[in-house]
């Protein structure tokens, strides 16, 4: 595998709309050679668009599309770019083994067939016929098709969703092994967990723009924001929102929920200022939680500036 010079993704003021949907809305984003990234965000945010317009399975309303320097039409005709996607049927009657052979076949420079073997772990269906596969494994072969050309770049729509924890945790494995000698890998995942094994950085797209942007500890931090919730009669918001650490408040009547990145400082000061807080809880935000508190944060700088 000779590996380009050139970012491995370069996607500018990319935009597409279903008709009223705004299902990409101006993203620009770059990847260099050899970096794991992780597209992460809650339903709808836009990631599938994203990776299919990428992979030039649709056309962008507008913006530009380069990938390993030239289109993707062209990394695609060189075996370049392996792609996992969410859908898409395996062709049915031929065995697990006739596929891959196949499909390496017509790669101009192909990996050899037991190394694609090995990293998707197919050594016990190779002679299964693809109609009589679980979803498991069918995404398994879609894995090993992936890989047959070789490829300097990985794109991956949520490639663990039909998986299970054992499947999972040798899928991960055998991508980190790709991903040490030098190929870049993207996927999209709904997982926080999943992006933070596997990532180096993690892309947050919410509502089809890109929330954040950052090496995986940096984004970690803001989207396993906490919650903190407790009973204090008589909560005032405005009051509640001074505390340090405190991201966003609710309050409905006596029953407050505080927001925060920094949970420990937020209840250290919470319950010396407040002595009748009870009932106090603290848990894990909702991803789709902390993309919201992202944007609002983004929109409020926005205004700022
Ligand atoms: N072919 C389509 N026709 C109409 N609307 C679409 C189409 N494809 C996507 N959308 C809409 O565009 C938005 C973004 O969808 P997209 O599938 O890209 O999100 P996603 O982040 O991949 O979501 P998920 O995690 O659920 O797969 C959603 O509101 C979706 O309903």
């Amino acid at each position: 595998m000779t590996l380009t010079t050139a970012p491995a993704i370069e996607l500018r003021g990319l935009r597409k709309s279903f008709g009223q949907v705004r299902a990409v809305d101006g993203i620009d984003l770059t990847v260099g050679g050899g970096e794991v990234v992780a597209l992460l965000g809650p339903n709808g945010a836009g990631k599938t668009t994203t990776l299919d317009m990428l992979l030039g399975l649709q056309p962008p309303d507008s913006g530009e599309i380069k990938v390993l320097g030239g289109s993707v039409q062209d990394a695609i005709r060189r075996g370049k770019i392996g792609a996992v996607l969410q859908e898409g049927e395996l062709l049915p009657g031929t065995t697990v083994r006739e596929l891959i052979a196949t499909m390496s076949a017509l790669q101009p420079d192909p990996m050899p067939l037991d190394e694609v073997i090995e990293h998707a772990e197919l050594g016990g269906l190779l002679q299964r016929k693809t109609d009589k596969l679980s979803g498991g494994e069918t995404q398994r072969v879609r894995f090993a098709l992936a890989l047959v050309g070789d490829p300097e770049l990985l794109v991956m729509d949520e490639p663990t969703a039909a998986m299970d924890v054992t499947a999972r945790r040798s899928f991960w494995a055998a991508i980190r092994n790709l991903a040490a000698a030098g190929r870049t890998i993207l996927f999209s995942t709904h997982y926080l967990e999943e992006a933070d094994t596997i990532a180096d950085r993690i892309v947050l797209l919410a509502a089809g723009r890109v929330a954040a942007d950052g090496p995986t500890t940096e984004i970690r931090a803001v989207a396993a924001a906490r919650v903190v919730r407790f009973t204090l009669p008589g909560a005032d918001r405005d009051e509640l929102m001074l505390l340090p650490g405190a991201d966003g408040v609710e309050v409905h009547g006596a029953a407050v929920t505080i927001r925060s990145a920094d949970s420990d400082t937020l209840l250290r000061a919470m319950l010396e200022r407040y002595r009748d807080a009870r009932d106090v809880e603290v848990a894990t935000a909702p991803l789709a939680d902390a993309v919201f508190a992202l944007t609002e944060r983004r929109e409020r700088d926005e205004v700022a500036a």
